[in-house]
């Protein structure tokens, strides 16, 4: 069976952020949360870490987030995405567009689906615009090495090729040389920090149905996306960032297209918790871990509690390079707690959560 959007203008515009991990989604969204645009925005969020950690990332605003962190929004929570915008059109009023921000590994090919094959959605909600973060000092290699970074850009309608501080002219040259041989028809913008006007990707009317089909020519067929895998599924289900099975249910005649996920079966990610760390022993530990095993780490990011420190200290990195800086103070109904996560391949996780454990502060 197949759909398609029916235009009305009650439907609430729909973005799903897309983008590979760390390149910048999380600061983009800080922008449009703290930016007087008049609007107001209910943000669905979806994490690839055990432990919530891009929520408390968030700036403190008065837009609705909504997080959904058991499992990839691609695969697994599907099911939970649907029914959380079932909920938000029990508010309408409420809000004027629906943001959603994808894992960094995630296709966004399912997400999208999912606002022109459920009919409630459907009728309610309208997909405005896919919108990709690229890491201009990153994205090329991790075009060789993953599959999900190349679908993004693919299916993004606006590119907002990001961190162009850290490139040269003639690199980011090459980066939007790439970019424009995987998706000719993309808007791109530049970006530091994720700077750009919000009007330039919200509000966009500019998802171009036309366009997917013509890359993904069973995007309106039912199930396609979906992981519902047969006994002759030879599909690793071990999805790696949960440390766990999933549940799928597989047909003889299972066929998807298990190349999207490839890459992810190999990124796993270790999620760590301590109490009050000691700073002389953190910083130096984190350098000297980020030095050596940083070609495998895709991302890291934390909160941590430095012994007598009254504010919480955030830390984030894409492989070598790692910034942190302090948040806010700690809550008194807020429990010290240190939670960092790695997110990378062939990381040793015994070695570093043996480690992470020796910087607890005495
Ligand atoms: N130098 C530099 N750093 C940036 C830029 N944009 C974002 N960052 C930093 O890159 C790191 C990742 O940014 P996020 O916005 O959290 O990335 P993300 O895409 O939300 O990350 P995930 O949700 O983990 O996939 C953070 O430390 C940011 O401060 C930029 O333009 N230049």
């Amino acid at each position: 069976m197949s759909a398609t959007q029916e235009d009305s203008p009650s439907q609430i515009p729909v973005t799903v952020l897309t983008g590979y991990l760390g390149a910048g989604k999380t600061t983009l969204l800080n922008r449009i949360l703290t930016e007087h645009h008049g609007q107001r925005y209910a943000v669905i969020v979806n994490e690839f870490g055990e432990v919530g950690i891009d929520n408390d990332l968030l700036v403190e605003s008065d837009e609705e987030i909504f997080e959904m962190n058991n499992g990839c929004i691609c695969c697994t929570v599907r099911g939970d995405l649907i029914r959380t915008v079932q909920n938000l059109m029990k508010r309408r009023g409420a809000f004027d567009a629906i943001i959603v921000e994808t894992t960094g590994v995630a296709d966004p090919a399912p997400v999208a689906q999912t606002f022109f094959m459920d009919d409630d959605v459907r009728a309610a909600a309208k997909l405005d615009a896919v919108v990709a973060v690229v890491d201009a000092r990153h994205v090329l290699q991790r075009l060789e090495d993953t599959s999900e970074a190349e679908d993004q850009i693919a299916f993004a309608d606006v590119i907002l090729v990001n961190k162009i501080d850290l490139v040269t002219d003639a690199e980011l040259a090459a980066v939007e040389a790439r970019i424009r041989r995987i998706n000719p028809y993309a808007v791109l913008h530049r970006s530091e920090r994720s700077s750009v006007e919000i009007s330039k990707v919200l509000n966009r009317g500019a998802f171009d149905l036309d366009r997917i089909l013509s890359l993904d020519p069973h995007f309106l067929q039912h199930g396609h996306h979906d992981h519902e895998c047969g006994p002759d599924c030879d599909r690793d289900h071990d999805h790696g960032h949960h440390d766990h099975t999933h549940d799928h249910e597989c047909g003889p005649d299972c066929g998807h297209e298990h190349a999207h996920h490839e890459d992810r079966h190999s990124v796993k990610s270790i999620s760590l918790k301590a109490g009050d760390l000691d700073p002389d022993m953190f910083f130096p530990w984190i350098n000297q871990v980020t030095q050596v095993q940083g070609p495998n780490i895709l991302r890291l990011k934390g909160i941590l509690a430095f012994k007598d420190d009254p504010q919480r200290y955030v830390i984030q990195g894409v492989h070598m390079i790692v910034e942190g800086d302090h948040q806010r103070d700690w809550k008194d109904d807020e429990a010290r707690e240190s939670r960092l996560v790695f997110i990378g391949r062939d990381l040793n996780w015994d070695v570093l959560r043996d480690s992470f454990n020796a910087c607890a502060a005495q």
